[in-house]
């Protein structure tokens, strides 16, 4: 599919949101700040990414995290995973928050976070007195065990 990005003024000799490699799902996003960021232990930031994007009807583009920055150093996207409306036309933005133990710098073109666009269903509700069995029914959070056996 095509997708109208629009560059935004502080993102200016940052690349545009790409897949790194011809499978890659997801179009890494940079970090568009002027100054290093350094996140504490426990603190969040509202990183601004520099692009806005126009998405068709029907499609989302979701913020996730990249598991190497997860993995080695606690940095998680912490609304994982972000929705962007497609009707939404403003700044995409990915609220970071480290959960590791040391603190951790941002850098301007630091790829922060990742976006994959899907289709989504929307629902007519339909209200009833009675949801139809299942198996299941009611039962989770756990309810089938923790072993196969
Ligand atoms: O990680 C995110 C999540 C959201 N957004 C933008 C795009 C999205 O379309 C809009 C609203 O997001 P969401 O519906 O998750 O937030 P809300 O708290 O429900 O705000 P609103 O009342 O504006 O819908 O904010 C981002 O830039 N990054
Ligand atoms: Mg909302």
């Amino acid at each position: 599919m095509k997708l109208p990005i629009q560059r935004l003024s502080h993102s200016e000799g940052l690349p545009l949101p790409h897949y790194a490699t011809e499978g890659a799902a997801g179009l890494d996003l940079v970090a568009a700040i002027d100054a290093d960021l350094v996140l504490k232990p426990g603190a969040r930031a509202l990183v601004p990414t520099g692009v806005a994007i126009a998405l068709p009807q029907g499609f989302e583009a979701q913020v996730r995290p990249r598991s190497g920055l997860a993995v080695k150093f606690g940095i998680t996207v912490l609304n994982a995973p972000g929705t962007i409306d497609w009707d939404y036309r403003g700044e995409i933005k990915c609220p970071i928050i480290n959960l590791g133990e040391e603190p951790f710098t941002i850098t301007r073109g630091m790829k922060i976070a990742q976006m994959v666009i899907a289709r989504y269903e929307t629902a007519t509700l339909e209200e009833v007195n009675e949801l139809p069995a299942t198996v299941r029914g009611a039962g989770g959070f756990g309810s089938t065990g923790l072993t196969t056996a």
